[in-house]
């Protein structure tokens, strides 16, 4: 299974569909998830977006991620169990350009100041490295497109190497 984590906006939704067309591998995004199977435990009024319950994520993924050859895409990763993942990849995304993208999707400017900070003070890098162990996480720059082909070909080769390594077919 592969973790793909990043601030909102750095490319997470588009790296993981393409990567599971290429693989054969269930693309999962947490959020589309948690919102059609309303897995919520309340309200965040600041932000103006429910709470996640995490436990209810947890059960509700299990055993697809159980059954290996998962894409998970979800910006946080504290509460999923460590022996879910084989590889982590954190996306980083220059901040000018993630503004762009973000200012598009017409983020209020709270939540775009907040995310962008996120990114400078790589709040989603340091939480994988306090999870993961360090030599299976990896960050890969997304800025333009030419980044996106090179981190598709990068993971579509470890996988192929892991499999292979770990007698998969
Ligand atoms: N490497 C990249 N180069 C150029 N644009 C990108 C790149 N990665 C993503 N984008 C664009 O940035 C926007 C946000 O990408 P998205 O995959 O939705 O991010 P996330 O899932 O992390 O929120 C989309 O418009 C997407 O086309």
């Amino acid at each position: 299974n592969i973790l793909l984590k990043g601030t909102p906006g750095t490319g997470k939704s588009t790296l993981g569909l393409e990567l599971s067309e290429r693989l054969k591998f269930d693309y999962i995004c947490v959020g589309d998830i948690a919102k059609k199977e309303e897995l919520y435990n309340g309200y965040d009024e600041e932000y103006q977006c429910p709470f996640l319950d995490e436990d209810k994520v947890v059960d509700e993924l299990e055993e697809r991620l159980s059954r290996g050859k998962c894409i998970v895409d979800y910006h946080s990763c504290e509460f999923f169990p460590e022996r879910w993942f084989d590889i982590v990849f954190v996306l980083r995304t220059d901040t000018n350009i993630l503004y762009d993208r973000l200012e598009k999707r017409g983020y209020s400017e709270k939540k775009l100041q907040d995310n962008v900070q996120c990114e400078i003070f790589q709040t989603i890098l340091e939480e994988a490295r306090s999870s993961y162990r360090e030599e299976i996480v990896h960050e890969l720059k997304s800025n333009v497109p030419s980044d996106m082909e090179s981190n598709i070909e990068r993971i579509v080769e470890w996988t192929k190497l892991y499999r292979t390594n770990n007698g998969l077919s």
